[in-house]
């Protein structure tokens, strides 16, 4: 596989905070990857990073092979759609997608048409007066309009409600499969986009944590439950990832099962539910156990 990003080492310091601290990973080309993690954890920095809009403190990136810091070679073949994008006073959605033609040179005019009347965006409406959520799809239908080979979704659907974001993840998934790009999007709504992702990063505190599969991770983790004595007999000396304790049942969530312990897990009367990657990620990145969650989990 190519990677279309490759990041080694990479640390960026604003005074004593490390927002990225000695970060190392890659992104293949053409899968859509997650970039997951608390407020602060150093994601928008990350792909300010990326798209050569700040400039790092130490380490190396390499995207489509070279540095992106105002490299036009890069930058034309990347869309970055920002949670917090600016557009200038008297713009309207329709001058930022007529603008957007001419910055992104795979733009396809006819999805954007489509994608529009999708979200119904009033194009001619001034952009200072339309609501958060409406101010999110002309972000998100530039993101998927630009058909950039490699396009960023930063938190992209501030206020757009529940069918609007499910016409993103449809569209996106549809129009991929079609077009296939390489996407990176970070979020925090992860169980949404949980069967979107092929690959997951996760990065707490300026580190990434994870660097895995979206499918390896998924079975990372699994929760048993059942009577308390036939989950205790069962866990054994096992490490305890979460525990709940209610009467006399127990649900327990432990690391990867086995195909035979999961046969034995199902002969003593228990449960076996895979445990969602929101689930995972809270409880790698909460504070107390972090540490020691990473390390059994990983
Ligand atoms: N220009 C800056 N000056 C000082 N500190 C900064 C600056 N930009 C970011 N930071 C700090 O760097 C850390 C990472 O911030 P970043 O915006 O990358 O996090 P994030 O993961 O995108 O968070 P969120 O999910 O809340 O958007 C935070 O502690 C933030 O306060």
């Amino acid at each position: 596989m190519n990677a279309v990003i490759e990041v080694s080492g990479l640390t960026k310091r604003f005074g004593d905070v490390v927002a990225v601290d000695d970060a190392t990973f890659r992104v293949e080309e053409n899968q859509i990857s997650g970039l997951l993690g608390r407020n602060g954890a150093g994601k928008t920095t990350m792909m300010q990073l990326l798209t050569g809009q700040d400039f790092r403190t130490s380490g190396e990136v390499r995207v489509f092979g070279e540095n992106p810091v105002e490299n036009s070679r890069v930058l034309s073949n990347v869309c970055f759609v920002k949670e917090s994008q600016r557009y200038p006073e008297d713009f309207r959605p329709t001058h930022v997608f007529r603008s957007a033609a001419w910055f992104f040179p795979h733009w396809d005019a006819a999805f954007a048409e489509r994608l529009i009347a999708d979200f119904r965006l009033p194009l001619n409406r001034r952009i200072k007066k339309l609501s958060r959520g409406q101010v999110s799809a002309i972000g998100v239908i530039v993101g998927l309009a630009s058909h950039a080979p490699l396009t960023f979704f930063d938190e992209p659907y501030l206020g757009l409600d529940a069918v609007a974001r499910q016409t993103f993840y449809d569209r996106l998934l549809e129009d991929y499969a079609e077009n296939p790009r390489t996407v990176v999007l970070s979020t925090h709504l992860i169980d949404e986009v949980s069967n979107l992702l092929e690959h997951v990063l996760v990065i707490d505190e300026g580190k990434i944590i994870v660097d895995s599969s979206a499918e390896e991770l998924r079975g990372s983790a699994t929760t048993v439950a059942g009577s308390r004595s036939a989950v205790d007999a069962f866990i054994g000396a096992r490490e305890v990832l979460h525990r709940d304790d209610l009467g006399g049942l127990a649900s327990v969530t432990v690391g990867r099962l086995s195909p035979a312990e999961r046969l034995a897990a199902g002969q003593a009367g228990l449960e076996l539910a895979p445990v969602s990657l929101q689930q995972l990620i809270v409880r790698m990145t909460t504070s107390d156990e972090t540490q020691s969650e990473r390390r059994r989990i990983a």
